[in-house]
């Protein structure tokens, strides 16, 4: 019998010419692409080992969806969401506020899990947003957050995609456990221990390493 291979939806969100293309490029190939053709969504497949089990992800890069109405399906189809804004540009920075607010409506109580990611940190000369906005957005909206530069550098943006993966990997395994009886606090807090790298007398495990 074959297993199916776990699969993750990534949905990248935010407003026009933030660097979702750019983030998203990046990420795949290593590679920094200066333009792209907007007006278009893009969809990739691509596979990631995650302590040994390959998974497979779909990305699906958006482009205006506020305009085209689409945000919504987007939002549905999604798990996990990378909602972009760029640092010199106050306004992408509202827009992602908004996004975040339309998650909180439209998706909960059912799991998901989002990044918040300041693009363009090269040009700081002309920030708009500084990165305690970013953090304080975060933390209201119980999300992930980096500030990144495609242009500049592949680390920070596949750090930040990887801490996306992993965490919504582990919100994948915990809802597939077979739970038959309500778990005591300490079932819980053992689970969690197990899936984020801590035993139950709090000391830290090795963390489980993630290729790509
Ligand atoms: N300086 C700088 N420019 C960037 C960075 N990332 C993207 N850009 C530039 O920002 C512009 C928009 O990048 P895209 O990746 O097309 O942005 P997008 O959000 O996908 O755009 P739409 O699909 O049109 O909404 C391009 O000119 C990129 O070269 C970055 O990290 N730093």
């Amino acid at each position: 019998m074959t297993t199916a291979v776990p699969k993750i939806r990534v949905v990248v969100l935010g407003s026009s010419k933030v660097g979702k293309s750019a983030v998203t490029v990046r990420y795949l190939t290593k590679r920094y692409i200066g333009e792209y053709c907007s007006s278009m969504d893009y969809f990739y497949r691509h596979y990631v080992e995650f302590d040994t089990v390959r998974t497979e992800i779909e990305i699906l890069d958006t482009s205006d969806c506020e305009k085209k109405g689409c945000l919504y399906e987007h939002i549905r189809w999604g798990e996990a969401f990378a909602i972009v804004y760029a640092v010199n540009d106050r306004h992408s920075f509202h827009e992602a506020q908004e996004i975040l607010n339309q998650l909180t409506k439209l998706k909960l109580p059912s799991y998901y899990t989002s990044l918040l990611l300041g693009n363009k940190k090269d040009l700081d000369h002309c920030r708009e947003v500084c990165v305690d906005d970013g953090h304080e957005l975060s933390l209201k909206y119980s999300c992930q957050f980096y500030e990144v530069s495609a242009a500049e550098n592949f680390a920070g943006v596949s750090l930040a995609f990887q801490s996306l993966l992993r965490e919504s990997r582990s919100v994948q395994l915990l809802k597939s456990l077979p739970i038959r009886r309500k778990l005591g606090v300490n079932s819980v807090s053992k689970v969690l221990g197990n899936i984020f790298g801590k035993n139950s007398k709090g000391d830290r495990k090795k963390r489980p390493s993630l290729s790509i």
